[in-house]
């Protein structure tokens, strides 16, 4: 797994956020999917809140002129098999950034995210004043086939280095939410923003916790 977590760690550092591709392969962003479509199904998806509220039991303020997902946390206790492989991938990761990068994450939260057509979230930071816990954001996508043309890319605005961002001094950099592709930036530095799409866009979504 080295392998996959190296590229994140350097990217984190040398640029403010890593990009890996297969994080996931190819039958486990499908298996991912189709579950992710089976639990929307079922009718256990839930429009996003904002600030706290975002949280697994926060009470949720909707804005949809903020942000338009729908999500569903994931939890250890109700994984199927598949949920639990990658569950353990992320734990992994724990593991390996707390030996290499000495960061004392303790915990993590993840949820699926479905973005209907057309919805988007604002630029954003992700760790709240009121919750400083959240250390590293991660996202994995769980799309089929996705083009340029779709749309729905992740805008991540890096400061460019020695100068704020107050002079408009950054560079827009927009990610491709391919299948199996994962993101990983500091929660608390790294602003971005997902751009709207022509079609569903599909992701799990979390939060690497230092308690
Ligand atoms: O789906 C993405 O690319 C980013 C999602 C995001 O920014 C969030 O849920 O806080
Ligand atoms: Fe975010």
């Amino acid at each position: 797994m080295t392998h996959l977590f190296e590229p994140l760690i350097d990217g984190i550092l040398e640029k403010g956020y890593g990009v890996v591709d297969e994080f996931l392969t190819p039958d486990e962003v499908t298996y991912l999917r189709q579950r992710l479509h089976e639990r929307h199904r079922a009718g256990e998806f839930r429009e996003a809140g904002i600030g706290r509220a975002a949280e697994p039991n926060g009470q949720a303020t909707v804005e949809k002129q903020i942000r338009g997902d729908e999500i569903v946390w994931l939890d250890l206790a109700t994984a199927t098999p598949e949920e639990t492989a990658f569950l353990n991938r992320i734990q992994q990761f724990i593991d390996y950034l707390n030996q290499t990068c000495y960061l004392g994450l303790r915990d993590y939260e993840l949820h699926y995210a479905r973005y209907p057509v057309g919805t988007f979230y604002r630029r954003h930071l992700d760790r709240f004043r009121t919750d400083s816990k959240r250390r590293l954001s991660v996202i994995t996508y769980l799309n089929d086939n996705w083009q340029p043309t779709d749309g729905g890319q992740l805008a991540v605005y890096v400061p460019q280095p020695g100068r704020g961002t107050a002079d408009g001094t950054e560079q827009t950099v927009p990610i491709d939410p391919i299948g199996g592709r994962l993101v990983c930036f500091d929660s608390g530095l790294l602003e971005h923003e997902v751009l709207p799409a022509t079609r569903d866009r599909l992701s799990i979504t979390g939060w690497l916790r230092t308690a």
